[in-house]
């Protein structure tokens, strides 16, 4: 035998060996968790038992990301046990999780990057019917885009807060990387449309000009059925992302095609309980003042006084003559927070309405 050979022997029976611990220590662990949700459940019994902590999952990637020696880097790392704790929870309870469809959708691949491959995952036609499945019970969590960093807020999801009682219970970020997908079959016809979403023409819109300038663009309502109607239609081109692209067998004729290389979109979880700390959140309100002068200053000062920074301000319409103006704040802390409860109490004297839509982990992955 080679030098290779007897040298590479070795190190595969060491991957084997190394293999057999790593599993049973996974199955130790998944032994843990199935007792954990029987404590859960012996300590509520007849309620409904919340398995999934968000406080607690943020705190184990947290902690394997500072712990971790390398030569993987953390981000890997915490993948790798974001899916061993998905199975776990697999174990204690199967999660339903309702998101903005159709499957192939970037929000669908956010709602595996926050929760895992073991949770199902349920596609919905629109934003409204993500809330309205989580409100009825029919899903355990939900997952809705809450904004751009090319193209800014989507309204409609913050436009349901006002109305809905859920809470927001986490955020995830997806790094959106958009290409131009056409169908093997027809890639040697010429374009003559190409599909999207118009939220995604929108995010490359200087790419198109410069690169595809006088194609007709048609708008659809998501992505994945842009790369839908480019695997059936000759002529036809989509731009989508890496699943629509693979669920419908597509090729790139050009890749990564957004015109920002820092295109992220933030995702929001939304559920029905409230989330406890865990040591480094984030909040969300929705305030409405009176319209006189001064309001804005009058929200916002608590805040500066007590040192606590605002991560986002967004105005929006009032649904209602009574809400003169409706501010949507997310700030750093927890509202379990003295100084937060502070803040939160001095804004409810003055605010026409101060609601409360949830503190929740800062976005680990
Ligand atoms: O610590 C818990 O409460 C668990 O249920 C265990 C565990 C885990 O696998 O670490 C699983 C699911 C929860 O979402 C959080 C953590």
């Amino acid at each position: 035998m080679t030098d290779e050979k007897t040298r590479l022997g070795e190190l595969r029976e060491e991957i084997d060996a190394l293999d057999q611990q790593i599993m049973e220590l996974i199955s130790a662990r998944a032994k843990c968790a199935q007792e954990v949700a029987h404590v859960k459940m012996a300590a509520n019994p007849g309620e409904d038992v919340f398995f999934y902590r968000p406080e607690r999952e943020a705190q184990v990637l947290r902690r394997i990301k500072e712990k971790n020696p390398g030569p993987l880097p953390a981000e890997e790392m915490a993948r790798l046990f974001r899916e061993i704790m998905s199975a776990c929870l697999a174990l204690e309870k199967p999660m339903h999780i309702a998101f903005l469809g159709p499957v192939g959708t970037f929000t669908q691949a956010a709602a595996l990057k926050h929760f895992g491959h073991s949770v199902v995952s349920v596609p919905l036609p629109a934003i409204d019917a993500v809330f309205r499945e989580v409100e009825s019970g029919a899903a355990h969590y939900g997952v809705v885009p809450v904004e751009n960093s090319t193209e800014g807020m989507i309204n409609h999801t913050l436009d349901m807060f006002m109305s809905s009682p859920l809470k927001i219970c986490g955020e995830v970020q997806l790094r959106i990387h958009h290409h131009l997908l056409v169908s093997p079959k027809h890639k040697d016809e010429e374009i003559t449309r190409i599909y999207s979403h118009q939220q995604s023409f929108a995010q490359c819109r200087q790419w198109l000009d410069t690169h595809r300038y006088g194609i007709e663009r048609i708008t659809v309502s998501s992505n994945a059925e842009a790369a839908r109607r480019a695997a059936e239609e000759p002529g036809a081109a989509a731009i989508a992302g890496d699943m629509a692209a693979e669920l419908y067998g597509l090729e790139k004729l050009a890749n990564s095609i957004e015109d920002r290389p820092d295109n992220t979109t933030r995702f929001l979880i939304i559920g029905r309980e409230e989330v406890p700390a865990s040591g480094q959140d984030k909040s969300s309100i929705l305030v409405s003042m009176r319209n006189k002068p001064g309001a804005l200053y009058q929200l916002l000062e608590p805040f500066h006084r007590h040192g606590i920074s605002l991560t986002r301000i967004e105005t929006r319409p009032s649904p209602s003559g009574t809400w003169a103006y409706v501010f949507y704040i997310d700030f750093e802390g927890h509202m379990q927070d003295d100084r937060i409860s502070k803040v939160l109490a001095e804004i409810d004297e003055e605010a026409v309405e101060l609601k409360r839509l949830g503190s929740y982990p800062i976005g680990v992955l």
